[in-house]
């Protein structure tokens, strides 16, 4: 924080009256002082003037007494001594100064000898004397003496009596200008004989005359002019009064020597001290009278007595003070005022500039609000037209949620009129919106005066259509915070809801049959479930998969498949009731939920009543077809099957029927779960059989019916699995087929017979052929071919000692693609044939169009021949056919020699079974060709022990 500076500089109005203040007290000042200076120096006039008119006085009235005294002698002739006596003594006590009253005898020489006799008398030894030079001397002889005759008083003036003083200067010019003037005359100062103290004293004389005018002599007064100044002032009652400095002079000159009385120290008159207001002082007053009396002249000088400058200028010192005093508190209190008069300037300035400001951002934010509004109105526009244009409208609510305001085409756009909506409230509008998760998370949104997005209803327009509609919004609060309402947007949602309902529909149902998939699936099964809780009825679930559909698909196409597909679709929802779920999980699976109902006890009919519609004829093209189906159906809460795993136990159940044979249907039993269970853990097994070398390679020979010799063998995997033991193929093949395993496995069984035939060859035990298995999965990766180059160039097999074993089904899907790659499976050399033969669909159309070597016939046809004529005519004419097609045929699972019989005679090429050899481990193989035993060994000896 800055400091504030003292501020020193004097307002011009604070200078002005300090200026004219100084200004006029100093004119006051001078001019009382001036008034004092005169009332002073009149003051000290008058005080001069009366105190030099009471010396003269005193001077008159000293020569008074002695005109007196010589009247005495005037009258009284002569007086006595006596008289003389008598007539001064109370002169001399009421006038204290009259040192001595003195009679002078005019005496002449003639007379001096009588005279000093006379004087003797009185005073014995009195001669005349005179006064030389303070010195009484005896007078010499003068013509005439002017003696000291009477003498008033004698005591302490004895050295007087008998002097002569008309030798003495002073005297006798007194002496003489009395005598001349008949008057009173003063002498000048004297030396007195009598008085050694040398005060100064005078003597006035006066003549005394005789009858006749002659002189006899002089009366005189000795005065001491002192005593007479002081008694005079005493008198005048001046004595005390010091305020004029007297100075007194004998004669008309001033000086040490003529002084003859002071009334102050010689100190005082000197030059007063310097003094700062010395320039105000009177200057030094000093005036000079004179007067004369008894003929002599006197001088008078008085001075002022010097006083304290304030004793004599109080008034203008007071003045001066108060002057100052005064300027200074004006200046001060015009300071004050000026300083608080700028100070209240520079506030108005500021508070003029604060303004100024305030009215600036005010017009600024007149400017910026015009602008804001303008831009509000703009905008207001804007969103008008918007809102007009957009789907959407505005509404707006009071604070019991009534609405109050519609905008932007409401009725237009959501087909209701505004006066159905107006002074209700959603509530009222949307019927049991608190049935739903999301009205009643909107209803508690509402009850807490939050914000709501998105919430969907529907309502029925005023055509009675039903529309779906979607809104938005938020509370509104005024100034004070209190709640006022809600404002927000709707719009028209039902094209959407629609567009959501198909994509919905189209994603829980299947796009062919319109049958629940297998996401509805879950839902239904789930409500179910619940259902079955709810009310303690079971549910069944049923897994329906048509036995042979996929041969109806490969054989007649896709079309004719998905036209199966309808058609079973149609007649498994045709023969359930509305309340039945019927649902299509993948290609030719169905799944169907019953849920038990009071009238209705669930049986083993239904799931007959199922698989009759669906074994009705099937018209596909002009053919007609059978199409049967097996089922697996899993029961709710009864056989122990959690909810979740209805399904899979209906699969394991439907597994079962298959494998009992097609078109039958099984109830789950826990022990149908054993096996699906041992199915996981062989497929968790099988990851790791591989790496572990855990499989290994069998191989059953192929013998040729002409020669009766070894021609080639079949690799057969097994798996010796440490806690499962032997595994069959039969048991593990299929799930690494689901699982994909069966690429790396199949590669690892290729490149392991081959190496061995190889091996074989390379002993010398023959040329022979070897047969692998090819699974679909294997048929189909991309990798086979470059495969099957890799195998035949790191072992160096020749590609003829290989053989590839196919299953009709692997081409069956897509014909094309098949023959195509079995034509470059076959330009690399080796041999292909078709196993399973007869088992699957049959098709002997392709037979002319694949590459293929071999065909090998079923074991379960060869199984029957022997008493199975149909069997045996199956055979017959596949081997017929193979031959027409000129390919060679083998016989595989033959195990009698009544078989094998039929076989030759039918021209079967080659052979393989139990009956000549069980699949061998590669050494026992080994042996088998090393010992070179051939069918004739067996035809001899039947008994043949096979491995
Ligand atoms: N009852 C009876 N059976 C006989 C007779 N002669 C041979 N068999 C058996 O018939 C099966 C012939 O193989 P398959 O039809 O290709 O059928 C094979 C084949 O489809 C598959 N398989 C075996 N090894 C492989 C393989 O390495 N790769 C692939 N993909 N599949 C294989 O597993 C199936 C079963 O193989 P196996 O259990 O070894 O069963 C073999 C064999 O032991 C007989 O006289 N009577």
């Amino acid at each position: 924080m800055p400091r504030r500076r003292l501020q020193l500089s004097l307002t011009l109005a604070a200078a002005l009256t300090l200026g004219g203040g100084l200004a006029t007290t100093a004119v006051l000042t001078v001019a009382v002082n001036r008034l004092e200076i005169d009332n002073q120096s009149l003051a000290f006039e008058q005080g001069a003037n009366v105190r030099v008119a009471a010396l003269r006085q005193g001077m008159d009235d000293a020569v008074e007494v002695l005109i007196v005294t010589n009247q005495l002698f005037a009258t009284v002739q002569p007086v006595t001594r006596s008289q003389f006596h008598d007539f001064t003594t109370p002169l001399l006590l009421r006038n204290p100064y009259i040192k001595a009253f003195n009679f002078h005898r005019a005496v002449q020489d003639s007379e001096r000898a009588e005279f000093e006799a006379g004087l003797q008398r009185f005073r014995p030894g009195t001669i005349l004397r005179e006064n030389v030079d303070g010195k009484l001397v005896p007078a010499p002889r003068r013509p005439h003496y002017n003696v000291v005759d009477y003498l008033e008083p004698m005591q302490g003036n004895e050295p007087a009596f008998g002097l002569n003083v008309g030798e003495n200067g002073e005297v006798a010019r007194a002496l003489a200008r009395a005598h001349a003037s008949g008057r009173a005359s003063a002498s000048g100062l004297l030396r007195l004989a009598q008085d050694p103290s040398g005060k100064p004293s005078f003597e006035v004389v006066m003549p005394v005359y005789g009858p006749a005018g002659r002189l006899l002599g002089d009366t005189a007064i000795i005065i001491d002019v002192q005593t007479l100044a002081r008694a005079t002032l005493a008198r005048a009652g001046l004595l005390e009064d010091g305020s004029v400095l007297l100075t007194m002079y004998i004669g008309a000159q001033t000086g040490a020597a003529a002084m003859v009385y002071a009334n102050h120290d010689a100190a005082e008159t000197a030059a007063p001290a310097a003094s700062p207001l010395r320039w105000l002082a009177r200057p030094g007053a000093h005036e000079v009278d004179r007067f004369v009396a008894a003929g002599q002249t006197w001088t008078v000088e008085a001075h002022a007595a010097p006083k304290p400058y304030l004793a004599d200028h109080l008034a203008s010192s007071l003045l001066l003070a108060g002057g100052l005093l005064s300027t200074l508190l004006l200046t001060a209190f015009v300071q004050a005022a000026g300083q608080r008069t700028r100070k209240v300037q520079e506030l108005v300035r500021e508070r003029t500039a604060d303004l100024k400001l305030t009215n600036q951002r005010l017009i600024d934010d007149v400017l910026a609000r015009k602008r804001t509004e303008k831009a509000l109105q703009e905008s207001e526009q804007r969103f008008r037209q918007l809102v007009a244009m957009s789907s959407d409208w505005y509404w707006e609510q009071d604070e019991r949620l009534r609405f109050v305001a519609l905008t932007g085409h409401f009725t237009e756009k959501s087909g209701i009129a505004v006066g159905r909506i107006l002074g209700r409230t959603r509530a009222e509008i949307v019927g049991g919106l608190a049935d739903s998760d999301a009205g009643r998370e909107h209803i508690a949104a509402i009850e807490a005066r939050e914000p709501f997005k998105n919430l969907e209803y529907r309502l029925l327009d005023d055509n009675g259509e039903e529309r779906w509609y979607c809104v938005s919004g938020q509370p509104m609060f005024d100034d004070s915070g209190r709640f006022t309402g809600y404002r927000g947007t709707g719009s028209d949602i039902t094209a959407r809801k629609l567009t959501e309902q198909r994509v919905h529909h189209v994603a829980q149902h299947d796009v062919l049959t319109g049958l629940p998939n297998r996401s509805l699936l879950q839902d239904r099964l789930e409500q179910a479930v619940a259902y079955a809780n709810r009310s303690g009825h079971p549910v069944w679930v049923m897994l329906i998969d048509l036995d042979r559909f996929k041969f109806v698909n490969d054989s007649m196409g896709h079309k004719a498949g998905d036209v199966l597909l309808m058609t079973v679709a149609a007649r498994l929802r045709g023969s359930l009731r509305d309340t039945d779920t019927v649902a299509r999980l993948s290609g030719d699976e169905f799944v169907v939920i019953l849920s038990q109902h009071e009238d209705q006890p669930l049986t083993g009919d239904i799931v007959q009543r199922v698989m009759d519609s669906v074994a009705q004829p099937v018209m596909l093209g002009p053919k007609e077809f059978f199409v049967t189906c097996s089922i697996g159906v899993a029961a709710y809460p009864s056989d122990g099957t959690p909810a979740e795993s209805l399904i899979e136990h209906a699969d394991i159940a439907m597994y079962r029927a298959k494998k009992l044979g097609r078109n039958n249907f099984q109830f789950y039993t826990p022990a149908m779960n054993e096996e699906s269970l041992e199915r996981v853990r062989i497929e968790s097994a099988l990851r790791n059989a591989l790496e572990r070398n855990e499989f290994v390679l069998h191989y059953q020979p192929q013998v040729d019916l002409k020669t009766g010799q070894i021609v080639g063998m079949e690799a057969l995997i097994r798996w010796k699995h440490p806690e499962l033991g032997m595994v069959p193929p039969t048991r593990f093949i299929g799930v690494a087929e689901d699982t994909g395993l069966i690429v790396p496995i199949g590669a690892w069984v290729m490149r392991t017979a081959c190496a061995q035939n190889k091996a074989w060859q390379d002993a010398g035990l023959g040329n022979l052929r070897v047969a692998v298995n090819l699974s679909a999965r294997q048929f189909s990766a991309a990798e086979l071919l470059p495969g099957i180059e890799q195998v035949l160039a790191e072992t160096g097999l020749e590609p003829s000692c290989l053989e590839l074993e196919l299953t009709e089904s692997l081409f069956m899907s897509d014909v094309t693609p098949a023959v195509d790659l079995l034509h470059r499976m076959k330009s690399l050399g080796v041999k292909l044939s078709i196993d399973d033969f007869g088992t699957g669909y049959s098709s002997f159309s392709y037979l002319s169009r694949f590459p293929i070597d071999v065909l090998k016939i079923d074991r379960s046809f060869v199984n029957d021949i022997t008493h199975d004529a149909n069997d045996a005519a199956i055979v017959a004419s596949i081997i017929t056919l193979a031959h027409n097609l000129r390919l060679s045929v083998i016989a595989e699972g033959v195990e009698t020699a009544e078989q094998l019989d039929y076989l030759r005679q039918q021209g079967c090429d080659e052979m393989q079974g139990y009956y000549f050899s069980r699949p061998l481990p590669a050494q026992d193989f080994e042996q088998l060709l090393r010992q070179r035993r051939g069918l004739a060994a067996l035809e001899d000896e039947p008994q043949v022990a096979v491995a």
